[in-house]
């Protein structure tokens, strides 16, 4: 099956010696090719160029072409960070904060990740699925193309197996790729409160093996923050999930710098995410580590926190990735093109640094950088394709507003957007 794009008006972010990821000033110096076509064959990019290369080449046996005439087309976002089974909404806690609650006085009182846990209890692990795969299916339509899912709903050991499952079936059937971090350690639950030691034993030595066993994870997670795990409680459980073959990814920073992304590049964290408070001890940390520093802008926009400092991230020559942190407590929303508009306008990254940030240095959290994340070829056909525009600017631009007409996985249309 030889698909083939036509008169693109610009093919975004090629590259002929694909690096793992993109850091400083490189993430603004995307390689882009005008009046462009693209060749698909059985789901992978097998040539592209400029349309005067296409005129006179062996063309035959293609099956579709696709007219991209005043449209660009582009690497396909990815959304290194999300909490995307989840049982309710959690819509009262958001009047709560409307009338001056902080998320943090919402966890103390039982809400927030505990009230997601007790809803989880309750919820059938068919209804988890659905409601999941219905998000991942709107997900899609605004450039999602390929997704981390993280437990954490659970915390008990049966609870949290159950959101693995739930899990392991959406990567088994997902149209795109999935990757699975075990995030047990994602609050204390009330029977440990006096006794959080406890707590991350049990995390440690019942839940993990159980997760190893079932090979439910690709990744190990844990809350490093003021009320949640500390530094040495998350440095135990990261070693024991890198002992049992699990690379940590980790939530860190979000309302206090107490020193885990230290620990987390000692433990050789493929990412730390959140990041809205750093000190300049944890730019040094990151610095010469191979540790993709991850920011959820829709988070902060949400809780109205702080931006994770992104700027000076890039201009201190670090890379950075860009994901949405879906959750019904912090980010009720999946929408990686919103992420795109607040990456520009609150956290001041250009278009393009965004873009690399979404796609490239996203693809590097979730190492899917080999099949994801530039126009190369050998990598999977996980493409945007936008609307006619002027600038990449254009998208995230348009707020709230999504500017693609189609999204193909695979190589296939994805879905259709244009009337
Ligand atoms: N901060 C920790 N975990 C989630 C929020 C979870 C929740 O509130 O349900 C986050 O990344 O924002
Ligand atoms: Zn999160």
């Amino acid at each position: 099956m030889k698909r083939l794009l036509t008169n693109i008006k610009k093919l975004v972010h090629v590259e002929n010696q694909p690096v793992p990821y993109l850091k400083g000033k490189a993430m603004n110096d995307l390689t882009s090719i005008d009046d462009a076509f693209l060749e698909i064959e059985d789901g992978k990019i097998v040539r592209f160029g400029p349309m005067t290369d296409l005129h006179g080449s062996d063309i035959s046996g293609t099956t579709e072409y696709l007219d991209c005439t005043g449209q660009w087309v582009m690497p396909g976002l990815v959304d290194s960070h999300t909490h995307l089974i989840f049982a309710e909404p959690r819509a009262r806690e958001f009047e709560d904060r409307i009338h001056g609650l902080t998320y943090e006085e919402i966890a103390a009182r039982g809400g927030g990740i505990l009230n997601s846990a007790a809803k989880l209890a309750e919820m059938p692990e068919e209804q988890l699925y659905d409601d999941a795969m219905a998000r991942l299916h709107e997900m899609i339509q605004t450039g999602t193309t390929a997704i981390e899912i993280k437990s954490g709903y659970g915390l008990s050991t049966e609870a949290e197996l159950k959101m693995l499952r739930v899990a392991k079936r959406i990567k088994r059937r997902a149209p795109i790729p999935v990757k699975i971090t075990f995030l047990g350690a994602h609050a204390i639950p009330p029977e440990y409160k006096e006794n959080p030691d406890g707590y991350v034993d049990l995390v440690i030595d019942e839940m993990l093996p159980k997760v190893v066993e079932e090979r439910l994870a690709d990744y190990i997670d844990v809350f490093c923050e003021k009320g949640y795990f500390t530094v040495e409680q998350t440095d135990r459980i990261l070693k024991a999930g890198m002992a049992a073959g699990l690379r940590p990814k980790v939530h860190v920073n979000q309302f206090n710098a107490i020193g885990g992304i230290q620990t987390c590049v000692e433990n050789k964290a493929i990412s730390v995410d959140h990041l809205e408070v750093m000190d300049e001890g944890d730019f040094k940390a990151l610095a010469n580590s191979d540790c993709m520093p991850v920011a959820l802008p829709s988070c902060s926009f949400f809780l109205g926190i702080p931006y994770t400092p992104a700027r000076k991230i890039i201009d201190s020559n670090l890379p950075l990735a860009l994901a949405t942190d879906y959750n019904p407590g912090s980010t009720p929303s999946g929408n990686l093109l919103f992420v795109w508009s607040l990456a520009c306008i609150q956290m001041k990254l250009t278009p393009t640094e965004a873009l690399a940030a979404l796609t490239h240095n996203a693809a590097y959290a979730l190492e899917l950088n080999d099949e994801l994340g530039s126009i190369a070829v050998g990598k999977t056909a996980n493409l945007l394709v936008s609307e006619p525009m002027d600038s990449l600017g254009h998208i995230p631009y348009h707020f709230g507003r999504n500017s693609l007409s189609r999204v193909l996985i695979n190589g296939n249309k994805y879905t259709h957007l244009e009337p």
